[in-house]
């Protein structure tokens, strides 16, 4: 792939005894959405977690091959977690915003990173949230409670804390599955202009939503990726019958 910005190669990953992924090979376009689809329990969160090394915290977790992040492995003892999270940040299924002011939610992660003058700060806290499409819906309340938005607000929150550290690919887990349709719509609006800016990589049980807002699908099935291709062809010409059956719906 010409604007690769993630090379997966031969990735498994053992849970104890549980052997979760299975020779995994991807690779993940620049200043695109991937989507990842598949039944339930066949590995795709935790395929996204090993784009962050995530599960790292995780006990018993054990993790073989190479995630390449512009020709670099992540898996490399050299690497700093901490710098690789401020550059793969990551937005959870359920909004999770710290209880404190929105501004501080946002601030958090730069004064984290030892930005502390506060006309930068005011100036990050700024391109941050409009950057997740919200300003304009909080601006003159900024030193409230984070914890008084609506869930959909509160995602968009989530997807500002973590553009405030400047990260260069995203990592989307369900973000809209707790989210009402037109909270889910304005994030799926809002995923085409980070494309813009950012590799976006999301799973999603929603098949719809993996058509509507990705340029690539892979589909996982026990550990394993089937298929993985331009949306519109994993979707109108599938090559495995098992891709087929999943998306036309006869299981999962
Ligand atoms: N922290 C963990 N510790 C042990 N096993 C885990 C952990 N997280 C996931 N697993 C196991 O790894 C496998 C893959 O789970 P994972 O959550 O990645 O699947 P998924 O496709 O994202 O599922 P879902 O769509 O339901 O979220 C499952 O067998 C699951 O039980």
């Amino acid at each position: 792939m010409a604007n690769s910005k993630i090379t997966v190669e031969s990735l498994n990953l053992h849970y104890g005894e549980n052997h979760a992924l299975k020779n995994v090979n991807m690779e993940i376009a620049d200043h695109a959405i991937t989507a990842f689809i598949g039944p339930s329990g066949c590995g795709k969160s935790t395929f996204l977690r090993c784009l962050n090394r995530m599960n790292d915290l995780v006990d018993g977790c054990r993790v073989e091959g190479k995630v390449i992040l512009d020709g670099e492995d992540i898996y490399d003892k050299r690497v700093d977690t901490t710098l690789l999270r401020k550059k793969v940040g990551m937005v959870f299924q359920q909004p999770n915003p710290f209880p404190m002011s929105i501004y501080d939610n946002i601030a958090y992660g730069p004064r984290l990173h030892g930005i502390k003058n506060k006309k930068e700060l005011d100036e990050i806290v700024e391109r941050s949230l409009l950057g997740a499409a919200i300003f304009e819906e909080v601006k003159d309340r900024l030193h409230k409670s984070a914890l008084g938005l609506s869930g959909g607000q509160q995602q968009r929150l989530c997807i500002a804390r973590a553009l405030a550290v400047s990260p260069e690919v995203l990592l989307m887990d369900e973000p809209t599955s707790a989210l009402d349709p037109i909270s889910t719509l304005k994030i799926e609006e809002l995923m085409e202009s980070l494309k813009k800016k950012y590799t976006v990589v999301i799973v999603t049980h929603n098949m719809q939503q993996a058509a509507r807002v990705s340029d690539d699908t892979a589909f996982f099935l026990v550990g394993e990726v089937i298929e993985k291709n331009a949306t519109s062809e994993i979707f109108a010409r599938p090559q495995d019958k098992r891709t087929e059956d999943y998306i036309t719906g006869r299981f999962g």
